[in-house]
């Protein structure tokens, strides 16, 4: 399968990139979950049995599902591809001069397989095969010469597809900064994507895919909040419209707050015309709609778009089913009563992967919002999602469509 391209979130979903999680977790303690994003500490096997869960749904509904850590050990067979994430390592200013020497000779002497896991998992200092000099001498075994990346999990934040481009995203958190690093290494060295347009890179505003929903074609929603920043929005909507592949952007504010990190925390797209969302903030969501000034711009004519035309805000389902044109976006919500409505929001109710219009995976514990999906004529795929959930995290959040079909019912 070459064809890569995804124009909305509900489209018959042809391929997948997932990541499942390994050595990554396990590096997980009481002292730096809070750091490295986690509310618990997950149990490795159970996360890795609840994972093949997943993608086993996937496959049966003959989706075809990528691994990160298989593309990556290709990706790193390419010289100049291992070069690349090498030296984003070696850019960690904690590792000094000598370190980082101990460091390149110990990368460098990996076969493909084991970089590529070792720059997923991290290398504590006891892992290191040699060392020496101060800052070595001044770290505890158990700590990080290489930072690990448990965050990975969700590979729907470092990298989205918006028509037949990628954008690799901005990561906002220090401890997923890495992330793109491969992502981006993927995308521009694995021979599977050679000829992929990037429209977004890292290091540009903070822009991650979770606050990214492609409601229809040529509509994209982008959550800011905690992550994504205004900019950010901004930067994508112009790169969009510049390369044809939006019409309208529909910027939405979302609280700064850990249960509500991206906009597919609060809404997701179950059906071409229906989204299921928190109802404690479906009533305050707001939309800003930005469109290229002067039209949309044709990208057969090189150069920059016209400036961005910037109105609203409005409500966030009226703007939306505006630009989708679409007479209402229907809502379903989370739970039954705001009590359980938080609670389901908080295990990720919200955050559904659709693998067709009215056909939906979701974790098996959020019971209310899931019979509320059915009672609307959506069919749910349960998980179990005790363990990997420690990542806040749901279905959507760990899934990176890269092939969709046209988002139409059947
Ligand atoms: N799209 C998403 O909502 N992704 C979940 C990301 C969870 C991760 N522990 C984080 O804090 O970034």
């Amino acid at each position: 399968m070459s064809h890569h391209h995804v124009d909305s979130e509900v489209g018959r979903l042809g391929t997948v990139l997932l990541h499942r999680p390994g050595p990554e977790l396990a590096r997980l303690t009481p002292r730096n979950n809070d750091s490295l994003l986690f509310d618990g500490i997950p149990w490795v096997g159970r996360a890795q049995e609840e994972h093949d869960t997943f993608a086993h749904a996937l496959r049966s509904h003959d989706v075809e599902v990528l691994y990160v850590s298989d593309l990556l050990a290709e990706t790193v067979a390419v010289p100049a591809a291992r070069a690349e994430v090498t030296q984003a390592v070696l850019d960690d200013v904690r590792l000094g001069d000598t370190l980082r020497r101990h460091v390149a000779d110990h990368l460098a002497a990996l076969d493909p397989a084991t970089l590529a896991t070792t720059l997923i998992a991290g290398l504590s200092r006891a892992e290191l095969r040699a060392g020496g000099g101060l800052v070595h001498a001044l770290m505890d075994r158990s700590d990080f010469v290489i930072d690990p990346l448990p965050n990975l999990l969700f590979t729907r934040d470092s990298s989205v597809w918006i028509g037949g481009q990628v954008a690799v995203t901005s990561l906002a958190m220090h401890a997923r900064r890495r992330e793109t690093t491969l992502t981006c290494a993927i995308y521009r060295h694995h021979p599977r994507f050679a000829g992929t347009s990037l429209v977004y890179e890292p290091g540009l505003e903070h822009l991650e895919g979770g606050d990214v929903l492609l409601l229809a074609p040529g509509v994209v929603a982008v959550g800011v909040g905690e992550r994504t920043r205004p900019a950010g929005a901004e930067r994508l909507a112009r790169r969009c419209f510049e390369r044809g592949l939006a019409h309208t952007v529909l910027v939405v504010p979302i609280a700064q707050e850990r249960a509500t990190m991206h906009l597919d925390t609060v809404c997701t797209m179950v059906d071409v015309d229906a989204v299921v969302m928190y109802p404690n903030v479906a009533s305050t969501l707001q939309a800003w709609t930005v469109t290229a000034a002067g039209g949309a711009h044709d990208p057969a004519v090189p150069g920059p778009a016209a400036d961005l035309a910037v109105s609203g805000p409005e409500p966030f389902i009226v703007g939306a089913a505006k630009a989708m044109r679409i007479d209402t976006l229907r809502i379903i919500d989370t739970g039954l009563d705001p009590v359980t409505a938080e609670r389901e929001q908080w295990d990720d109710g919200n955050n559904t992967l659709a693998i067709a219009p009215r056909l939906c995976v979701a974790y098996e514990r959020n019971v209310e919002t899931n019979a509320q999906l059915e009672r609307h004529g959506i069919e749910v795929i349960r998980i179990p999602g005790s363990e990997l959930g420690s990542g806040r995290g749901g279905p959507r959040c760990m899934s990176a469509p890269i092939a969709r079909g046209l988002a139409q019912r059947f």
